[in-house]
Formats: C-alpha cells, structure tokens, sequence
C-alpha cells in the first residue's frame, strides 16, 4: 500500500497528462473527489475511456500523479485490483471465461484466493442476486444486458472501493438500463461514472466535463449538466461528423 496522510481524497489527480505517438490526449486534469457519486461528462473522442484506463491502472499516465483511495494505482497493481473495479461498455472485453460462475471467480483467483474460496464466493455473488441458477450457464448464451449484469456480479465480488463505469450501459434498453441500475444502488460503493448522456449522471453528487482532454466545468449534476445539455445541442447545430476528431 502507498498510502500516505496528505492524500484526503478518495479520487486525486494532480495536473495528469497522457500521451500517445506523441498526441496529446489529456492535459492537466486536476479533480480531488471524495464524492460518492461522481460523474465524468464528455463529447465522444473526449478522452473519457482514456481517463477511465488511467483510473483503473491500465494505463501509465504521461505526467502528473493519480491517486485512488491513497494507491498509486498504476505503480502498485497488487493494491489496484483490491481497490478499483471497471465496468467497460462492451461486456465481451471483458469476459474470457465460457461459463458464468468461472467469470465470477476469476477475479478472486487474480485477488489470490484460493480455487475453492472462489469458487465458493462466486456462488454466493450468483444467490445475493438471485441469480444461482446461472452457474453454469454458457455465457454466449446469454443477452447483452444479462452479460452486462455477469461482468457486474465478476466485479463486485472483488469488492472494490471505487467502481469506474465506462458507459457500461450504453446500447442496452430501458428496462435492462433500470435493473442494472438497481443492483448499483444497493452497493454501499463509491461509483465513477463515464458517460456522454446526461441523463446516466442525474442526482450525481458532483459531475466533471471532459472536453478535448482538459476538465472544464466541476460541479453539482444540477449546475453541470444544464450547462453541458445546451452547448452539445449549440455543436449539434453547427459541426459536422467530419469536427469530430479534432
Ligand atoms: N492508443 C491510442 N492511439 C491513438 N489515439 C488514441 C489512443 N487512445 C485514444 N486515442 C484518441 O484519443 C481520443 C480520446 O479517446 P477516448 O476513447 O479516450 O475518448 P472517449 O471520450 O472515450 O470517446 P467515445 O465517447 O467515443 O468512446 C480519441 O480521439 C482517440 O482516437
């Protein structure tokens, strides 16, 4: 653990930078967070997945410093995988296992549990949800959102302290979109959610606006996402998909 006593934050990142092939992705993002629900808004291309892989440790930052819960995230990545869990938009990134209850357990076994513990903790995740009859279940067999909700329960089971949502629930219907939610509000986590749609970070305690790789708006949902509705409705009436990339 690199916990040390100045990081009061649960969420910190000091003037981050990251680059690729010598592209400037993101610039000088400073957030210090404790909030339990905190939002990241942004225009697709934004930078927001990137953020998102910074935050998990996936990716290495270009400069400055990110802390999660007080871990260098990146650096410690024993510490990581007990502390950050991420939700990708596409649950076939993130599934390798073809049944349901080995998906579950494979995180436990990379936490270093034994192949009985977890296996055995699987279960347990699959029953709190209601969900012990899909054990065995070929996960192939499954719709898009009950794979959504497998990568879920897989995550959860590590009982991490931040949960990063990367638009997980993006392309999945109202009621699936709704039930998915649920089960997030029952856990007692504190969430990072990455999205374009407002509507995802509704009631969020504070929300952070992701534009070209630089924050430029911090505040209450009520206060940001107003603010962020009607300049996406003003680029909506002037670009073209070509201004996209920029
Ligand atoms: N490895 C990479 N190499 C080159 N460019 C990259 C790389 N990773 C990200 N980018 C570029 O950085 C920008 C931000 O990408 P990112 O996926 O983080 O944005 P995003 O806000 O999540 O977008 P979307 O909402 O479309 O998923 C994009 O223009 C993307 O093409």
């Amino acid at each position: 653990m690199q916990a040390t006593a100045d990081l009061r934050h649960a969420v910190q990142l000091e003037d981050l930078g990251y680059e690729v092939a010598g592209r400037v992705i993101l610039s000088g993002l400073t957030l210090r967070s404790s909030a339990r629900r905190i939002g990241v808004v942004g225009r697709n291309g934004s930078g927001k997945s990137t953020l998102a892989r910074l935050l998990a440790g996936l990716l290495a930052p270009s400069r400055g410093t990110l802390r999660v819960e007080g871990i260098d995230v990146q650096a410690d990545r024993k510490a990581a995988l007990a502390t950050v869990g991420i939700l990708f938009q596409n649950p076939e990134h993130q599934i390798i296992f073809p049944r349901v209850q080995e998906e579950i357990a494979f995180g436990l076994r990379q936490q270093g549990r034994s192949k009985s513990e977890a296996a055995a903790e699987a279960l347990r995740v699959l029953a709190l949800f209601d969900k012990a009859g899909w054990k065995d279940a070929p996960i192939q067999s499954l719709s898009q959102g009950q794979k959504h909700l497998v990568c879920m329960m897989a995550v959860l089971a590590m009982r991490p302290q931040l949960l990063i949502l990367d638009e997980p629930f993006a392309g999945l219907d109202i009621p699936t979109k709704m039930q998915l939610g649920r089960h997030l509000d029952r856990c007692a986590i504190r969430l990072l959610h990455i999205s374009h749609d407002p509507g995802d970070l509704r009631g969020y305690d504070e929300v952070h606006w992701l534009d070209r790789g630089r924050l430029v708006a911090s505040g209450a949902a009520d206060l940001v996402l107003p603010r962020f509705t009607a300049e996406m409705i003003r680029q909506g009436g002037l670009d073209d998909l070509s201004q996209l990339s920029d």
